[in-house]
């Protein structure tokens, strides 16, 4: 169930979009994202409040913040969770789980992300969990992002990948063409994210669908970007995590880089 203001999207997108979170996963990649992941874990602290990341990358944090907890090498962490699966997740290697209402300052926050800019501007939610991350990460003193060297990028939406935006059900396609309509200078196209099992729109944690946008060249000014994406009724967040990351850790051939915000 394809939106029909994306009729031309191109397929090597939508098969590279799938290669990036599919279990076929090259053992190299997956490897690089577990040290992104325990460089990150080095910064939590013994009774910390710790925000938990959703994806392939920050898996590999929440499954060693339990392992810690477990030789007793950490102790009294509470665990935020970004999404209903590292909810499960979190719980499954035991980390005490509490929430934003609860503790509404969070120390330190670990999360992938799909791009990176050179300002360590972030693209987030091609899994399908931006918002609880961006309302997470927000309240953050610290935000650590984790990635392997494939989600670096020159600019934003310089993958050719999804920039996602959360959407209310009603009249998506309302929203999805006024999005459209909004970046139309970077040859946007606006897709509805479906499930590739069922065809059916993808529903988020929140009840809402996702817009997945593609640009054929930059869209400028990420923040006004950004504004001008809230300001849209119908629209519930977007995936540009701008001026967010405080530390992004990149694992490559070549190493580790802890890349700080300036
Ligand atoms: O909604 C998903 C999140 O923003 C992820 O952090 C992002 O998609 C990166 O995921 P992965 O580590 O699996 O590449």
């Amino acid at each position: 169930m394809a939106t029909a203001y994306a009729p031309h999207f191109i397929a090597s997108q939508k098969a590279a979009a799938q290669t990036m979170s599919s279990p076929s996963l090259t053992m190299a990649q997956d490897e690089l994202k577990k040290i992104a992941a325990y460089k990150a874990v080095e910064f939590v602290e013994s009774g910390m409040v710790v925000g938990l990341g959703t994806g392939s990358t920050a898996k590999h944090a929440v499954d060693r913040i339990g392992e810690l907890l477990q030789q007793g090498v950490l102790s009294t962490i509470v665990g935020i969770p970004t999404s209903m699966k590292t909810h499960e997740q979190a719980l499954s290697v035991n980390i005490p789980l509490s929430d934003l209402d609860t503790h509404p300052v969070i120390d330190l926050a670990i999360d992938g992300a799909d791009e990176v800019d050179p300002d360590l501007n972030l693209v987030k939610g091609r899994g399908g969990s931006l918002l609880r991350e961006k309302m997470i990460e927000f309240a953050s003193k610290k935000f650590v992002v984790i990635v392997d060297e494939s989600k670096l990028v020159d600019y934003i939406g310089g993958s050719g990948l999804a920039m996602p935006v959360e959407v209310v059900p009603f009249c998506w396609k309302f929203t999805a063409q006024r999005l459209q309509l909004l970046f139309e200078e970077a040859g946007c196209v606006a897709e509805l994210r479906t499930c590739p099992e069922t065809g059916d729109p993808f529903v988020t944690d929140n009840r809402n669908y996702t817009i997945d946008l593609f640009f054929k060249k930059s869209i400028g000014d990420l923040k006004a970007a950004g504004d001008a994406i809230l300001r849209l009724p119908g629209v519930v967040e977007h995936g540009l995590f701008v001026d967010m990351a405080t530390v992004v850790i990149v694992a490559g051939d070549g190493g580790v880089t802890v890349k700080n915000k300036s």
